[in-house]
């Protein structure tokens, strides 16, 4: 059964105003299912409506985005299969981050890396998994280095002191999910914002200016036609955006899984991107050249 009061997407998404560089990159997003082929996880915390494949690269084209990179979602635990089917039917347009525990082995490594994973996933947030001891996070940081992947961390705001010395120990680049989820009632120039910045410019990570619909508390949402959506959030994207411009990545998070407020119609999210990335120049870096960088190092071609 579905999570008790789960919001189904947006049906209908908007035409964005905004157009999108092109070969613009949605660099955070999730397929779910359909669980009669990929069941969800038995340790999973909720359990999704059905989002698949061709619904994500439906909305990908109507978009107007190329690619996607698509992120394990933790309703599916440690089985990958459902990412790895998306993958393997983008036609190399989806490359993917897994995850994996720290038994996996070179094999399915391997599998996972020609089927176009490129990073793992930690979790940190406590609503959406069970802590995993740091060894075992560290040995797979050290099984993953070798094939030249990352580690995309998912962390809130008020646990970044704790965890940063462990994120900074790690060998590979760290990519960080929705601007580490900073409370947007605090202030941008405040020391908590001041303390992830810090973190940023002194190792080697990247962020997705990601999820605006998720931190936001004074809106408003992105829907009937709403082009300054999510105001409280724009001084901290932009902020990060102009300070990190070669290490900032966007994505729609689509489906958009633990919503409660509303689901915001897609195509405004794409209208929000000018908000946070106001020229040329820092759309093409955070949609096209840095996405491109990190997933699709050897360029445009298709595998
Ligand atoms: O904040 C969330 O609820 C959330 C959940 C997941 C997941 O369950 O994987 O992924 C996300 O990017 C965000």
């Amino acid at each position: 059964m579905v999570t008790p009061g789960w919001l189904h997407w947006f049906q209908g998404p908007t035409e964005p105003t905004f157009t999108l560089p092109e070969g613009a990159v949605d660099a955070h997003c999730h397929v779910f299912g359909p669980a009669a082929e990929f069941p969800f996880a038995p340790e999973r915390k909720y359990t999704p409506v059905d989002a698949s494949k061709e619904q994500l690269f439906e909305l990908r084209d109507h978009l107007g985005l190329a690619r996607n990179v698509l992120v394990q979602a933790t309703c599916h635990g440690a089985d990958n299969s459902a990412l790895v089917d998306a993958l393997v039917h983008s036609d190399g347009r989806a490359r993917g981050v897994a995850t994996v525990r720290a038994d996996v082995t070179d094999e399915e490594l391997a599998r996972l890396h020609e089927a176009g994973v490129r990073g793992v996933r930690f979790n940190f947030v406590k609503r959406l998994v069970d802590v995993t001891p740091t060894e075992a996070l560290e040995q797979i940081a050290a099984r993953i280095a070798p094939l030249g992947w990352h580690v995309v961390i998912y962390f809130e705001a008020v646990d970044l002191p704790d965890l940063k010395d462990f994120f900074a120990s790690l060998p590979v680049p760290l990519v960080v999910d929705h601007m580490g989820r900073p409370d947007v009632t605090k202030d941008p120039d405040g020391p908590e914002f001041a303390e992830f910045l810090d973190f940023v410019a002194a190792n080697d990570v990247w962020v997705k200016v990601s999820c605006p619909e998720r931190l936001t508390v004074s809106g408003p949402p992105a829907l009937d036609g709403e082009r300054h959506a999510y105001a409280d959030v724009v001084p901290f994207a932009r902020t990060v955006v102009e300070r990190f411009p070669d290490r900032v990545l966007w994505g729609t998070d689509w489906p958009h899984p633990n919503l409660e407020d509303h689901m915001p119609d897609d195509g405004l999210l794409v209208d929000h991107i000018p908000h946070i990335a106001p020229t040329p120049e820092l759309q093409q870096a955070l949609l096209v050249d840095n996405p491109m960088r990190l997933y699709w190092p050897e360029g445009e071609h298709r595998a």
